[in-house]
């Protein structure tokens, strides 16, 4: 039998204590596949007397996970322990220092670092894997990577974040307001240490940054990523889009266009009878569009103890088997420098107002979309609420300038109440 491939977990919490369990319950079956035994050889975590459930006491404790990076009897370092810099990035650059090779889960290290992870990794002859930082359990990098190599990569989009999707399809079925539901997400253990994570859109960005850098051979840009979060959306629009035969999504899209590389992620309307909309609770949904293959849809859990330890073993694996590519899909040091889209290209948008019970009021507002270039596919009004009554208005493609240039006007007319609401609708 061959040599046993040694890992070193740095990070024994959701993630880490998932990856012990399934070598620790599957050692013949991945020693099967991986052609060799696979072996946890050391392990690093904040608190070692915490109780894990699990017995450790076969594996090295370092205190330091860039000890455990440097280890003689470590050959892969399993980074499981979150965070863009600090003790995270210090071990993956002093893995690739010492000639390991990398599985990490953590997109926000590779959103901020990537680029230069890749190119010291490369140069150094070793391999960083990521199954588990993009869509957890959803095998999407190896679709990207490998499924999808022959295809020019015309758009990816999806639904990368569950905390944000649990939180809007909730609201919708519960008809509960963004406020009480953001704090039962809490109380679920959903939400990140820090919320705005998931619900600022971040982390749903910094997966979608990765997917764009293989997708489109560019250097990872999460600075270029347009970032909205579903904070602002209120169950009127819930149940407004809903009767116009929408779902609101934290959607993220990815395409290169005449204008740049486009990469933004924000609530958008999807048909509620596609994929995307029928999308419900914490699940994830990953769609990818290439030239040959046309469009193929991934659907999964994104997140959780199984299924991200099952996208970090099938990395190790994968290493096992000798299949060594480049980070991103070809050599770190040809990803161009992507040109960022100044503007998305342009779609249906929603928008909903108040308008006050004044004759003439739908046409002023007619008037100024009308000026603002803007035309209306669809419109419809509820009865009057008090002294207002709600108006949808679901436009025809147009660009975000031209719908905020004609919302700053829209106060002038005398007939709209409060702060009218604008959402792009995607087409999916
Ligand atoms: N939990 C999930 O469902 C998913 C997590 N991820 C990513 O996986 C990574 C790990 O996430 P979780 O397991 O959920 O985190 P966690 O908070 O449950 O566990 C983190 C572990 O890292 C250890 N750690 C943190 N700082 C350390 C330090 N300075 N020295 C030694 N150990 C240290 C902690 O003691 C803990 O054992 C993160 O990058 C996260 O974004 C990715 C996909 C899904
Ligand atoms: N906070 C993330 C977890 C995994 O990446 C999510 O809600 O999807
Ligand atoms: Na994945």
């Amino acid at each position: 039998m061959s040599q046993p491939l040694r890992l070193g977990i740095a990070g024994l919490g959701t993630v880490g204590m998932g990856v012990v369990k399934i070598v620790q319950a599957h050692g013949d079956l991945l020693a099967l596949r991986a052609g060799r035994p696979i072996a946890i050889t050391a392990v690093s975590a904040r608190d070692r007397t915490k109780n894990r459930d699990a017995d450790l006491s076969g594996y090295a404790w370092e205190t330091d996970p860039v000890a455990l990076a440097r280890r003689p009897d470590v050959d892969i370092l399993i980074e499981v322990m979150g965070g863009e810099n600090g003790p995270a990035k210090a071990a993956t650059e002093a893995a690739i220092a010492a000639g390991k090779d990398i599985v990490t889960a953590n997109k926000a290290l590779l959103a901020h670092h990537g680029q230069a992870l890749a190119e010291a990794a490369e140069a150094a002859g070793r391999v960083i894997r990521f199954e588990a930082a993009v869509a957890g359990g959803i095998p999407v990098i190896k679709a990207l990577t490998e499924g999808l190599a022959g295809n020019a990569i015309r758009r990816v989009m999806g639904v990368m974040n569950g905390t944000c999707n649990y939180i809007l399809t909730r609201m919708e079925s519960a008809g509960l307001p963004y406020d009480h539901v953001f704090e039962e997400a809490r109380q679920l253990g959903y939400l990140e240490a820090d919320p705005n994570l998931d619900v600022g859109g971040i982390d749903a960005g910094h997966k979608l940054s990765l997917l764009a850098a293989i997708g489109f051979g560019t250097r990872v840009s999460f600075g270029a990523v347009e970032l909205e979060g579903i904070g602002r959306i209120s169950i009127d629009d819930i149940r407004r889009a809903a009767d116009m035969g929408y779902r609101i999504k934290l959607l993220g899209v990815a395409q290169m266009t005449g204008r740049g590389l486009e990469q933004r992620m924000s609530p958008c309307l999807v048909p509620a009878d596609s994929p995307l909309g029928q999308l419900q609770g914490g699940t994830n949904m990953v769609v990818l569009e290439g030239d040959s293959v046309g469009q193929i849809v991934l659907r999964g859990p994104g997140a959780g103890q199984g299924p991200t330890a099952s996208a970090v073993m099938s990395d190790v694996i994968d290493i096992a088997r000798g299949i060594r590519l480049p980070t991103f899909g070809q050599p770190a040091t040809t990803l161009a420098e992507p040109i960022p889209a100044k503007a998305a290209a342009p779609a249906p948008f929603y928008l909903r107002m108040a308008l006050a019970d004044k004759p003439g009021a739908l046409a002023k507002v007619a008037t100024v979309l009308g000026e603002a270039g803007i035309s209306i596919d669809r419109m419809r009004q509820y009865g009057h609420q008090d002294p207002t009554a709600p108006v949808l208005i679901v436009t025809h493609r147009t660009t975000r300038d031209a719908v905020d240039h004609a919302l700053s006007r829209l106060p002038a007319t005398g007939v709209v109440v409060g702060d009218p609401v604008a959402i792009r609708i995607e087409s999916v």
